[in-house]
C-alpha cells in the first residue's frame, strides 16, 4: 500500500533539478523532488552500493529471490535497469521457491510468472514438497502456526540454496530492505542476542562451506521509496501478506520502527549504523540464568568481506562438511532443516499412533533452533 504523501506546496519546485514540479517529499530524508529525480537518486544509491561493496563481477550469473511482492519486483526491475545502464555483465535470473502456501503462494507466483515476461528473465521455481516433501501447509496443519516462520525461514534459505546450486549461480540477491535490516537489529538488541546482533547487518553472506554468496543490494533503501519506486513506475507485484501470521516479536519491532521513523525519519539508517559499527566485549562468563540451552553447534553465516575474504569465527567445522541425511553443506552432523524435518516426521508418526492432535516433538525442537542463531 502506498502511504499518503506529505502535502507539498502547489508549485513548488524540485529540490534536485530545479526545473520540475516536486510531486513527492522523500520519505529517507523529506527532500521535495520530481518523479525523474527520485527514480534517479533511487537507482543511483542502489547502484552505488552494489559498485561500493563489489557484489558483482563481470560474469556472474546472479539469481533474483524472486517472491512476486513489491521487494523483490523492484529489486528484479533496478537490476535489470542497472546491468544495462552500467554493463555490471551479470546474467540475471529469476528464483522463486514455492513453500506450499494455498492462497497465497500461487497467487504471487503467477505473479512472478508475468515478471518472467515483463524483465525477459528466465525463471526457476523450487518447491519446499519437492525438496523436503513437506508443503508450508502440511508443516503449519502438524507442527502449529507459532512457529511457522521458523520453520519457513530455515527450509527457504536452504530451497534458495539448492535451486541456486541446480542453476549454477554464484550468487543469490533478496530483497531485504533498510526497514528489514534496522527491525533485525533493534530484534536482537531487545532480546540480547548479540550472536545474531553480529551479523544482522552483513551485505553480503555465504553459508560455511557453500559456493553460494547471498547479497542484500536494498540494504539501504527504505521500504517506503520501494513501494513509491513500484507505484509510480506502475510495476506489477503481488501485495497480499502471507496467510500465516509474521513472527509476533519481529511485528513488535516493526511497529516499535514505524514510530520511530514517523518523529525521525533518518532513524533506520542510523540503526543500521549503530549496527554496523556496534564492537562486541569479550563474552563474560554467561551467569547460569543467561545461558542458551543449545548444545547444538551453530550453523553460522558467515560475513563476506568487500575483498572476498570471509570473516570465520571460532570453532567452526570445516569447510565442505556434508549433512549425513540429506547431504547439504553444514557445519553440524545435521542440518537444520533435516532437524526440523526429522521433528515433523516424529510428530507425524506420532499422529498417526495416536490419532491426536499433540505437537510436543515439533513445537519442543522448534523452542530449541529458535534459541539458535542462524
Ligand atoms: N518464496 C520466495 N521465493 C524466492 N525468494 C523469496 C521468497 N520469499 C522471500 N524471498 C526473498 O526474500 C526477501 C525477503 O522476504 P520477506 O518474506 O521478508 O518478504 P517481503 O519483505 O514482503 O519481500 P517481497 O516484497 O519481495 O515479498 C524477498 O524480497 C525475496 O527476495
Amino acid at each position: 500500500m502506498v502511504e499518503k504523501q506529505k502535502k507539498i506546496k502547489p508549485g513548488a519546485l524540485c529540490e534536485l533539478c530545479h526545473g520540475r514540479k516536486a510531486v513527492m517529499k522523500r520519505p529517507k530524508n523529506l527532500q521535495k523532488l520530481c518523479k525523474e529525480c527520485f527514480y534517479n537518486v533511487f537507482e543511483t544509491e542502489i547502484h552505488n552500493t552494489i559498485v561500493g561493496h563489489e557484489l558483482f563481477k563481470k560474469g556472474d550469473r546472479v539469481a533474483i529471490g524472486a517472491s512476486g511482492g513489491k521487494d523483490s519486483t523492484v529489486l528484479a526491475a533496478v537490476l535489470k535497469t542497472l546491468n544495462e545502464r552500467y554493463n555490471y555483465g551479470v546474467e540475471l535470473v529469476l528464483l522463486s521457491i514455492d513453500e506450499g502456501i494455498k492462497g497465497y503462494r500461487d497467487d504471487s507466483l503467477a505473479t512472478v510468472k508475468r515478471n518472467q515476461k515483463q524483465y525477459e528473465m528466465p525463471l526457476e521455481i523450487v518447491s519446499y514438497k519437492e525438496l523436503y516433501d513437506w508443503s508450508m501447509d502440511e508443516i503449519v496443519s502438524c507442527a502449529g502456526i507459532r512457529s511457522s516462520c521458523t520453520y519457513c525461514g530455515v527450509l527457504r534459505r536452504q530451497a534458495l540454496d539448492r535451486g541456486a546450486a541446480k542453476l549454477g549461480i554464484d550468487h543469490v540477491v533478496t530483497g531485504h530492505n533498510a526497514d528489514d535490516v534496522a527491525e533485525t537489529v533493534l530484534m536482537n538488541i531487545l532480546r540480547g542476542d548479540t550472536a545474531r546482533l553480529e551479523s544482522s547487518c552483513s551485505i553480503l553472506t555465504q553459508s560455511s562451506g557453500s559456493p553460494i554468496k547471498r547479497s542484500k543490494p536494498f540494504k539501504y533503501t527504505y521500504q517506503k521509496e520501494i513501494v513509491l519506486y513500484a507505484h509510480y513506475k506502475k510495476l506489477d507485484y503481488f501485495s497480499t501478506e502471507c496467510s500465516y501470521a509474521p513472527e509476533a516479536f519481529r511485528g513488535t519491532a516493526r511497529e516499535l520502527l514505524k514510530s520511530l521513523e514517523s518523529i525521525r525519519p533518518s532513524c533506520i539508517m542510523d540503526i543500521i549504523y549503530s549496527g554496523e559499527h556496534l564492537v562486541l566485549g569479550q563474552k563474560k562468563k554467561v551467569t547460569q540464568q543467561r545461558k542458551k540451552p543449545n548444545k547444538i553447534k551453530n550453523d553460522m553465516e558467515q560475513e563476506v568481506r568487500s575483498d572476498g575474504s570471509i570473516k570465520i569465527k571460532q570453532n567452526e567445522t570445516k569447510d565442505g562438511n556434508r549433512c549425513e541425511k540429506c547431504g547439504y553443506i553444514t557445519s553440524n552432523r545435521i542440518c537444520k532443516a533435516c532437524l526440523l524435518l526429522g521433528g515433523l516426521e516424529a510428530n507425524r508418526a506420532k499422529l498417526d499412533i495416536e490419532g491426536n492432535t499433540a505437537v510436543d516433538g515439533a513445537a519442543k525442537l522448534t523452542r530449541t533452533l529458535e534459541k539458535l542463531a542462524f
